[in-house]
């Protein structure tokens, strides 16, 4: 008999699928062997649409974007806000545990520590409506070398100390390893010493954001050490093929279901 795996695998359908319809990518995960899906942006599609696909094809929204506003300045506090309360909303409609979160870029000629102390401030004040709803937020570090010149949060050690003093159980961190290969290397020492504080882990190949054999990471030893420590999340497939993107999908679950 077969046992379960160990991981649970989400893909990324805006990313991998980008050319398909939602529910037509969904189709495709469901068929290539995959328990979850994950999108971007929940505000521009169907999501009725999208539940019933979900619940006819027995599959587990694992993650969804915030609305994408700075959290490291004042004036846009109220703002950032009101999106988390409106994602929640998305999110408990969908059944999806855990909200993605990016925290908008440095604000130039500003003290890094008053933005910091914006950031937390901004979660702090999240972190009750997050509660009360289960919904988990996870802040994400992006890499600022290749894709996100002039993002605030880079490195993952920071993200932690900030989730850290933050203190929620609901208020967590996405650790991206194509992001955290480009800036800091180390990947699994600094994701597995800190599981305890991620929601949600996202995979590409290194370089070029493709198929995760594709490049330097190995990814089915990434995998086992993130599925020894116990991880229950998901991991999340987030890249752009370069091959056919069905059979590269039915590829990745053969070997992800043995880690
Ligand atoms: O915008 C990116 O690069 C992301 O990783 C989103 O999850």
């Amino acid at each position: 008999m077969n046992s379960p795996a160990r991981l649970k695998a989400s893909v990324c359908v805006d990313a991998v699928l980008e050319n398909l319809s939602t529910v037509e990518a969904m189709k495709l995960v469901a068929e290539c062997g995959y328990p979850a899906f994950e999108f971007w942006k929940w505000w521009d599609k169907d999501l009725d649409a999208i539940n019933q696909a979900r619940e006819e094809l027995q599959l587990q929204l694992a993650a969804i974007c915030t609305k994408f506003v700075s959290l490291v300045d004042p004036s846009t506090r109220a703002e950032y806000l009101a999106g988390v309360k409106e994602s929640i909303a998305a999110a408990k409609q969908l059944k999806c545990p855990v909200l993605i979160s990016q925290v908008g870029d440095a604000r130039p000629g500003v003290d890094r520590a008053e933005q910091r102390d914006c950031l937390i401030a901004g979660l702090k004040e999240a972190a009750s409506m997050l509660e009360d709803s289960g919904v988990v937020l996870a802040i994400e570090p992006l890499n600022e070398r290749i894709d996100h010149a002039g993002y605030y949060l880079v490195r993952s050690d920071e993200a932690f100390s900030i989730i850290e003093e933050v203190g929620s159980p609901n208020v967590k961190v996405t650790f991206d390893i194509y992001h955290q290969q480009i800036s800091e290397g180390h990947v699994i020492a600094n994701s597995t010493q800190n599981i305890h504080a991620i929601a949600h882990f996202h995979a590409a190949g290194n370089p070029g954001r493709h198929e995760l054999d594709h490049g330097e990471l190995h990814y089915p030893s990434i995998f086992a050490a993130i599925a020894d420590t116990g991880y229950s999340g998901h991991v999340g497939l987030e890249y752009w093929p370069v091959n056919d993107a069905a059979a590269g999908l039915r590829n990745a679950a053969s070997w992800i279901k043995k880690v």
